[in-house]
């Protein structure tokens, strides 16, 4: 039996890299460890300019203050990509309404004119919804992604490594039309949308390969390691960015690393929190073979979870087109009509 894990552990990507270019082992264990045990950990230095984070959120609130008559010219509704503006309370995490506002996109494509039947996922191609008249946000959001994209790549090279694999091992996956996902998130408190109680967001695990997650200094965000009760929280940590794996990871991997269950305890009254998180992700028609573990650490495998609700797919496209349909009702009934009457909400 695992001992309960209490902190989330905290790297500094500066140190993953000796001189000669090779990866750190020490830092590679210690990633491997954290990977492993927590599914979470914090990392620092990883190579945004100073005031790059600070400037981000701030950019973010003053976007979410402006009236919702503004915000909702980007709904997504009107996008089959489901990018643009989810107003407060209409997302849906395990049945409920999450307390938070947002807006999605991913890399600006033209969406794709003939999709095949049996790949309805390739839709998840097109246009980002940024509003033309507060073009900061559209700019910061992209840079955002750019670092992101490398830090996300220097991670999963490191973690690849970590599993005895060559450094380029998930490189495929990613070329041409990597499809990674940004979200801009305002949580605010369980009595502005009662029906959510105080679920910021509800408990989940993230569909992708690797979550890079600004917070501000609020707090809320609680992660449930494998195989134990008891939530921890990931404390607020100036120049940090938190971690996590998702779940093609835990499908590759046949379980040694996980997509740990989190969630986001809704701020309290009157306090607004705001959140950049990120989905390092492959493209859409990516199928993800199962990796060779060396022996020792296949042992350890913890199997996939057999959540009913949640099947993992380990085609990445209809992984996440299952997690979009499951959030976004309303635009799924709209845009994949078909699919969302087959779906029972979870
Ligand atoms: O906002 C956060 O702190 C976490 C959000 C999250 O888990 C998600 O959107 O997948
Ligand atoms: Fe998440």
């Amino acid at each position: 039996m695992n001992n309960v894990v209490t902190e989330i552990p905290l790297l500094d990507i500066s140190t993953a890299r000796n001189a000669d270019g090779s990866f750190n082992e020490e830092f590679v264990t210690a990633l491997r460890d954290a990977a492993h045990r927590v599914g979470f950990f914090q990392i620092v230095a990883y190579g945004a300019y100073a005031g790059q984070d600070q400037e981000l959120l701030d950019t973010i609130a003053e976007f979410f203050r402006k009236p919702v008559g503004q915000k909702v010219k980007l709904d997504n509704r009107n996008s089959a990509q489901f990018r643009g503006y989810t107003r407060m309370g209409t997302e849906i995490t395990r049945g409920r309404a999450d307390a938070r506002e947002q807006i999605d996109y991913g890399p600006e494509r033209e969406a794709l004119s003939v999709v095949p039947e049996d790949k309805p996922y390739l839709n998840l191609q097109g246009p980002n919804q940024f509003p033309a008249d507060f073009p900061q946000l559209e700019e910061r959001a992209m840079a955002w992604a750019e670092l992101m994209n490398k830090t996300g790549h220097e991670l999963l090279s490191a973690i690849a490594v970590g599993l005895g694999l060559p450094e380029d091992h998930f490189d495929e996956p990613f070329a041409d039309t990597p499809s990674w996902m940004g979200k801009l998130v305002h949580y605010v408190s369980g009595d502005v949308v009662p029906e959510s109680g105080n679920q910021g967001v509800g408990l989940h695990a993230d569909y992708g390969f690797v979550t890079l997650l600004l917070q501000d200094q609020v707090g809320g965000l609680q992660v449930q390691p494998y195989g134990q009760e008891e939530w921890i929280e990931v404390p607020p940590t100036p120049g940090a960015l938190v971690v996590n794996l998702g779940e093609m990871l835990e499908v590759a991997t046949n379980g040694y690393l996980m997509a740990t269950i989190h969630r986001v305890i809704a701020p309290p009254a009157g306090v607004d929190r705001y959140s950049v998180p990120f989905f390092y992700s492959p493209r859409l028609d990516a199928v993800i073979d199962k990796v060779e573990l060396p022996a020792d650490l296949a042992a350890d495998a913890r199997g996939v979870s057999d959540d009913p609700e949640n099947p993992m797919l380990a085609s990445y496209g209809a992984n996440v087109l299952k997690g979009w349909l499951r959030a976004h009702p309303q635009t799924a009934a709209i845009h994949y009509p078909e699919l969302a009457k087959g779906r029972k909400s979870a």
